[in-house]
């Protein structure tokens, strides 16, 4: 599969500016995929094995799990045998269901040191308890009562959701080799004294946060809405987007989560190297 960076020039991969770029275009696709999520109702039974169980066959997984989950495992087990988990910003959010690529393996340039950070279990948790509660709310779509006619239609939209978020929060570690890269003897120090607040402190950039946040305010206003509205359209002027639920989800699990990774990443930067 493709990879949202050059991998091709490790120099370009590892250049801050261009990783907040792939971040920005990133920033698109979520919010096109929460428009597309918002369009259902909450429909809370698809992540709950008890109200809605579904039987798997695959013996790596209990054999009642949730729609959504079963979806997404099933989508990761197809997309392994393309090589997507191959990439070294694609990370499963069930590893245990991956299968061996039926494509030949891909030679990518060692960007990152090894590490085994994923945090996805955070981010479907916090998707399903924070994120879509508060982005479904306003539309009255939480209280609507579930529609079962869009339980697959709901689960699919999440899949997209989710990789799109996981891709992104995991960017972190391309973000904290640039850094480590930029003052390496200062990470060094930091990383020794397992100091993580003295690393998240170094990993920080407020005004980039802020910047992000403004940003992604104008651009879930502007795709959340018809732009031919009022030329071209008279109906259809509606919102298609809580603009400050996005703003909110990057402000408390986007960022922090990003922020998360750098650390950890970090955190594991200097095993079996001149420094450990
Ligand atoms: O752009 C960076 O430097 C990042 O580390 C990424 C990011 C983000 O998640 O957007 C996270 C932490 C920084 O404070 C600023 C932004």
């Amino acid at each position: 599969m493709d990879t949202a960076i050059d991998l091709s020039d490790a120099s370009k991969a590892l250049d801050l500016d261009n990783i907040r770029f792939q971040l920005i275009r990133l920033e698109d696709t979520i919010i096109f995929h929460l428009i597309e999520r918002v369009q259902f109702p909450l429909n809370a039974s698809i992540y709950d094995p008890i109200a809605l169980p579904v039987p798997t066959s695959n013996l790596a997984l209990p054999p009642n799990i949730s729609l959504a989950d079963y979806l997404l495992s099933e989508t990761e087990r197809l997309h392994s045998t393309v090589r997507r988990y191959d990439a070294p910003d694609e990370y499963p959010f069930f590893p245990q269901v991956l299968q061996r690529p039926m494509l030949q393996p891909i030679k990518y340039p060692k960007l990152l040191h090894d590490n085994d950070v994923n945090v996805n279990d955070i981010i479907k948790e916090k998707y399903i308890k924070e994120v879509l509660p508060e982005a479904c709310r306003k539309f009255g779509r939480e209280d609507r009562g579930e529609t079962k006619e869009n339980y697959g239609s709901a689960a699919t939209s999440d899949v997209a959701c989710l990789q799109a978020l996981s891709r992104r929060i995991h960017f972190g570690k391309f973000v904290a080799e640039s850094k480590f890269r930029a003052e390496t003897e200062r990470f060094v120090k930091l990383i020794k004294a397992e100091d993580r607040a003295g690393i998240d402190a170094a990993i920080t950039n407020a005004k980039v946060e802020q910047l992000v946040l403004e940003r992604l305010r104008l651009k879930a206003r502007t795709y959340g809405k018809d732009p031919s509205v009022g030329s071209t359209n008279t109906a259809g002027g509606e919102e298609k987007l809580d603009v400050e639920a996005v703003v909110k989800m990057y402000a408390q699990v986007v960022i922090p989560l990003t922020k998360v990774v750098e650390v950890e990443y970090l955190m594991q930067r200097l095993k079996g190297t001149q420094w450990e």
